[in-house]
């Protein structure tokens, strides 16, 4: 087939070097409502033309998606040139989300992927017991100084940041170089994002972003700060044991690796680059997990109690914690987590991914350079696919209740992490994450509303869509 014979999606017309930006503008909160009226138009792929040279193709379709993303994976797997700001601190495109389809990315997701895996499967439960402890103690203190109402959400920011730090760095950092460096990430990461993320400005309008970058700048050299101490101290310390050191660390494996072209370590500059992207990748997207499903579980009182009677089972006699090994027997636990995800995914669109020739997907042409991403959110909310989609409904996940191919099934048919050959690496570590605070804070603490308030679920647009309105909930210490 000649790709002649194809047209691009269809989409808005466009005016040539300008696109559409006429009539879409596209900002975080326009392109979801924008995308939803151009799918019940034009059908579940379309085009925008962002610029004259780029058209930017999305898909809203599950079984599409998967056949892009996991079949077609390969050609769909490269990633387009950073824009703008983000271009200025990437560094040679050096994390491993920027890295196009090529061997230093091979490199990267391979170290990434080994070093987690081995991580979920022997997860440090003194550190992450740490981190729930911290969180539980600043809870109990706010309930106590404010009639049992908490407002959760920094608490859990923090305490997950806190522990995705120990698995970059291999320790728990001191209170006060923790808190410099979580607003250094926060800086960086709310100055950098914004729509170039998604390659989405138009070119012109990068010039707008020219202020911000003396201010990212200082950011970043307060990151190299705080951060290359540490990494000449990990160095030393692999030196002096010849390298024989077990990756106890994320930062221990960047140290250990070597390019394949060259042979040559990393740089402290990449090494930066890369711990920060671990941290802010882990941290943001988890926590805001956490708050959505920890809302919904303070929404719908059967389903906690229902839950806080599947945890309670493993919590020894005077000990309250479900520890790491007991969460695998827990499968109404894993159903509300996959629940939250289908139904709020931190995240509502994939990275952009882009391809290095042209291809013809379900009739259109896709041309090379293209690019292209699929509206996670919206596959989650399909109503020609999930039954009554935006009710809370952990129980379409288990059948019989066990967890065994109903749940990966019915898994198959949303992607909060993505799919195929660029899906999320952190998605077993996520997940035994989510699971592990969420028994623990439900057994820890009976949750309730606060009285005469609603759960707002209203969502905050942006590169991780978090809850407009911080969750207020109610808590009472569960006594031993
Ligand atoms: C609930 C938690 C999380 C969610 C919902 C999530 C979601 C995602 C999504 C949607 C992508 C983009 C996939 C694509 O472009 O096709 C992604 C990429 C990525 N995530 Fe996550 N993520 C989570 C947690 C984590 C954790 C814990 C880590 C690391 C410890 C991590 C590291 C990464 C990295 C490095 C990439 C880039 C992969 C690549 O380009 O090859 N994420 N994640």
């Amino acid at each position: 087939q000649k790709k002649s014979q194809h047209a691009l999606p269809p989409g808005p017309p466009s005016i040539s070097y300008l696109g559409n930006i006429f009539w879409f503008i596209p900002t975080f909160s326009s392109l979801t409502p924008a995308l939803r009226r151009l799918h019940t138009k034009y059908g579940p792929i379309v085009t925008l033309h962002v610029d004259s040279t780029t058209p930017a193709i999305f898909i809203m379709n599950g079984k599409l998606a998967h056949r892009t993303l996991v079949r077609m994976g390969q050609a769909f797997a490269f990633r387009p040139p950073p824009l703008g700001t983000f271009r200025s601190i990437s560094a040679n495109h050096h994390t491993i989300n920027l890295s196009s389809y090529n061997p230093q990315w091979q490199l990267l997701r391979h170290n990434i992927s080994t070093f987690l895996a081995s991580t979920a499967s022997s997860f440090s439960s003194d550190a992450i017991r740490q981190s729930l402890d911290m969180l539980v103690k600043q809870l109990s203190h706010q309930a106590a100084n404010n009639n049992n109402i908490v407002v959760p959400s920094e608490y859990i920011q923090f305490a997950l940041f806190q522990f995705f730090t120990y698995l970059c760095f291999g320790e728990m950092l001191d209170a006060e170089l923790l808190k410099d460096l979580r607003k250094v990430q926060l800086g960086m990461l709310g100055l950098a994002v914004k729509l170039s993320v998604f390659n989405l400005s138009p070119k012109f309008l990068m010039l707008m972003f020219l202020p911000r970058l003396w201010k990212l700048l200082s950011f970043r050299k307060r990151q190299e700060e705080l951060i290359v101490p540490i990494v000449m101290a990990h160095r030393k310390s692999c030196n002096e044991n010849n390298n024989n050191r077990s990756h106890n660390s994320y930062l221990d494996s960047l140290l250990a690796l070597k390019t394949k072209e060259s042979g040559r370590r990393l740089t402290d500059e990449e090494i930066v680059n890369l711990c920060s992207e671990f941290i802010n990748a882990a941290t943001e997207t988890t926590s805001t997990a956490l708050e959505w499903i920890m809302a919904n579980l303070v929404k719908h009182e059967v389903i906690r109690e229902k839950l806080c009677d599947s945890t309670r089972q493993f919590t020894k006699n005077g000990d309250q914690y479900v520890e790491v090994e007991n969460l695998k027997h827990i499968p109404y636990l894993k159903a509300v987590i996959l629940e939250g995800l289908r139904r709020h995914p931190p995240a509502h669109f994939l990275l952009p991914h882009t391809l290095d020739k042209d291809i013809i997907l379900d009739g259109f042409a896709i041309p090379k350079g293209a690019v292209v991403n699929c509206a996670v959110a919206e596959i989650g909310r399909d109503k020609t696919v999930w039954k009554d989609p935006l009710s809370f409904m952990p129980e379409r996940f288990m059948i019989n209740g066990n967890d065994g191919m109903h749940m990966i099934v019915e898994k198959i048919k949303m992607m909060p992490f993505g799919a195929g050959r660029r899906a999320c690496p952190g998605e077993g570590v996520a997940m035994s994450v989510l699971e592990y605070f969420i028994a623990n804070l439900v057994t820890k603490f009976r949750w309730k509303r606060v009285e005469g308030e609603k759960i707002d679920m209203t969502e905050l647009p942006g590169l991780v869509v978090s809850m407009k309105h911080p969750l207020r909930a109610c808590i009472v210490c569960r006594t031993h």
